[in-house]
C-alpha cells in the first residue's frame, strides 16, 4: 500500500519523462506506463531505494525491478533472507510477498537510456522525501548505487559531504537509523564483477542486523 504523496499516474512534472512515457505508451498498450510505485507494506523496517524503472522491466510490469535483470539479483537475495516470500517470476502477478522490506525508486519513472538528470532527479526527491517520512517503522536504508544514495541523503536533509557514498558503508544518521551503501544490482556491474552475488549478499546482512 503506497502513503505520503506519490505521483500522479500522469504527472508531467519532469516534461522529458513524461514524453518517453507517452513514446511508450504509444508504442506498446499493453506496458503499465506510468510512475512506477513502492513495493511492500508500510510497516517496514528495511526501505531499498533504486535508481528508476527500467524501461522493459519496472517500467513494463509496474513494480520496482520486476523484469530488470538487476531484480534477479534483488529479489533472489531478499527471499534467500527472509524478507520475501514466495517465488519471483518477473512478473506483477507472481504473488510474491516483502516481509519487514519495501522498496522504491530514486525516480519513478523510466528515464532514456537509464540515465535520469540531475533536475529530474531532484523533482522526483519530493516522492522520496515523503515515502522515506511515511514509514513509521523505518530503520534502515539500503542504497543502491551513488544516485540512489545522495537521493536519500538529501531527502533526509543531510549533507553528503558527511555521508560520501562507498559500496558497503554503514551512515550512522542523525536519528539513530541507518544509511547503508551497496553498489547497484545493474547488468553492467554484475558483468563487470564490480557488485559480486556475495557482495551483495553481504551488504544485505549489514541491513539485517538493525532489523
Ligand atoms: O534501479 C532500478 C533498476 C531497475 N529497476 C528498478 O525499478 N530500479
Amino acid at each position: 500500500m503506497e502513503q505520503g504523496r506519490v505521483p500522479a499516474a500522469d504527472c508531467t512534472l519532469c516534461p522529458r519523462l513524461a514524453a518517453f512515457r507517452a513514446g511508450n505508451a504509444a508504442a506498446h498498450p499493453d506496458w503499465f506506463n506510468a510512475p512506477v510505485p513502492s513495493f511492500g507494506p508500510a510497516d517496514a523496517g528495511l526501505l531499498v531505494v533504486g535508481l528508476a524503472p527500467g524501461v522493459r522491466g519496472a517500467n513494463r510490469t509496474g513494480r520496482p525491478f520486476t523484469g530488470d535483470f538487476a531484480g534477479d539479483l534483488l529479489y533472489a537475495t531478499l527471499l534467500e533472507h527472509g524478507l520475501a516470500d514466495g517465488v519471483y517470476a518477473a512478473c506483477a502477478d507472481d504473488g510474491l510477498t516483502l516481509s519487514g522490506c519495501r522498496i522504491t525508486n530514486a525516480v519513478r519513472c523510466v528515464p532514456p537510456e537509464n540515465k535520469p538528470t540531475t533536475d529530474e532527479i531532484n523533482t522526483c526527491r519530493t516522492f522520496l522525501k515523503d515515502e522515506i517520512a511515511s514509514l513509521p517503522h523505518l530503520r534502515v536504508i539500503l542504497a543502491l548505487g551513488k544516485i540512489a544514495h545522495d537521493a536519500v541523503v538529501r531527502a533526509l536533509g543531510l549533507r553528503l559531504s558527511a555521508h560520501p557514498f562507498a559500496h558497503g558503508r554503514d551512515h550512522a544518521l542523525p536519528d539513530g537509523r541507518h544509511l547503508i551503501d551497496s553498489y547497484h544490482c545493474s547488468r553492467y556491474n554484475q558483468n563487470t564483477r564490480r557488485l559480486t552475488p556475495e557482495m551483495f549478499r553481504q551488504a544485505v546482512r549489514r541491513v539485517l542486523a538493525y532489523l
